[in-house]
């Protein structure tokens, strides 16, 4: 793990307001003059050193992927608080991206994106489960986007072990928490699967999940849940053969673990669906612009 050098704190500036706040500290941005020059990057402050042990052996691992979000050094403050650098999310994070009806640049290709950010956090867990890893607490609040919302990374949080850890501590957020791990069973990858299943039917549906239930706390949605209640899938947008992701999405919340696809399943279809309608709306641009200009002439 790279550490930060005492001094070096003299070239980190870090914002006074929080852009961030989770269960266990805040989220500031932060200017870090570098030998290559000053980026922008951002700190989280823990409340406790509760975190440190999970968070070491995540450094342990050396993640590198596209689709995960670069960690950069962990180290101690001033005021004996546990600080984490990490990159810095410049569109935020993929819970609003899909709720704030205001971002156009998102709103005018929606289908596009949709499809595509599932598709980067597919890959991204499916590179996790090749290292034996589960995240545990995956859910749009920890997908963040980059490069004006065209990329997606999975922020990796204290929830994600190795999968030879015994883990029966319920961890994550209930609405996309597997029966089973309600039931306190032992974590296994599938129960990513299903946050995965319930992530895409929010992201393809625009809602959030059990937006209908009358009493939306936590206790209420398990024992739905653990009825077999889902989000209802016919809230999923119609897109072109929207039927292969209905059922894709409905397996993957099944509430047998051993029906959930296979990370290689989920990437294939999604990596179809991307590929179609990216290539799908160049194409009829193209195909416009022709007829434009035959009008024309
Ligand atoms: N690297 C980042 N770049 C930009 N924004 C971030 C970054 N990390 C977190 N945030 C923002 O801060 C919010 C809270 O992040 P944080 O990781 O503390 O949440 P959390 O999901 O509760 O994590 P944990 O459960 O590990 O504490 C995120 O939802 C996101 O909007």
């Amino acid at each position: 793990m790279n550490a930060i050098q005492k001094d070096e704190w003299k070239n980190i500036t870090i914002e006074e307001e929080p852009i961030g706040c989770g269960t266990f500290g805040e989220v500031y941005t932060a200017l870090w003059k570098t030998e290559k020059g000053p980026k922008i990057i951002a700190v989280k402050r823990y409340r406790s050193y509760y975190s440190i042990k999970s968070k070491l052996t995540i450094y342990s691992l050396q993640l590198k992927h596209d689709h995960i979000l670069k960690l950069y050094c962990l180290s101690i403050d001033d005021n004996r608080r546990l600080i984490e650098l990490m990159e810095y999310a410049d569109c935020g994070n993929l819970y609003s991206a899909v709720h704030d009806c205001t971002v156009n640049i998102v709103n005018n290709k929606y289908e596009t994106f949709s499809l595509m950010w599932m598709l980067h956090c597919a890959k991204g867990l499916k590179f996790l489960h090749d290292q034996n890893i589960i995240h545990r607490d995956i859910n749009t609040r920890k997908l963040l986007l980059f490069n004006k919302y065209q990329t997606l990374k999975i922020s990796l949080s204290q929830t994600v072990r190795t999968e030879s850890t015994v883990m029966t501590e319920i961890v994550g957020t209930f609405v996309y928490m597997a029966p089973k791990i309600m039931e306190g069973m032992q974590y296994t990858k599938k129960c990513d699967f299903f946050s995965y299943g319930i992530m895409l039917w929010e992201v393809m549906s625009r809602k959030k999940p059990f937006y209908d239930m009358r009493e939306h706390h936590s206790f209420a949605i398990c024992r739905k849940v653990l009825q077999g209640l889902r989000p209802n899938i016919n809230d999923v947008i119609d897109i072109q053969n929207s039927d292969e992701i209905k059922i894709l999405i409905t397996k993957c919340w099944d509430a047998d673990p051993q029906k959930r696809p296979s990370m290689e399943e989920v990437v294939a279809i999604m990596e179809k669906y991307s590929f179609y309608y990216e290539n799908g709306n160049q194409i009829l641009n193209i195909m416009k612009k022709i007829i434009t200009i035959c009008t024309f002439i």
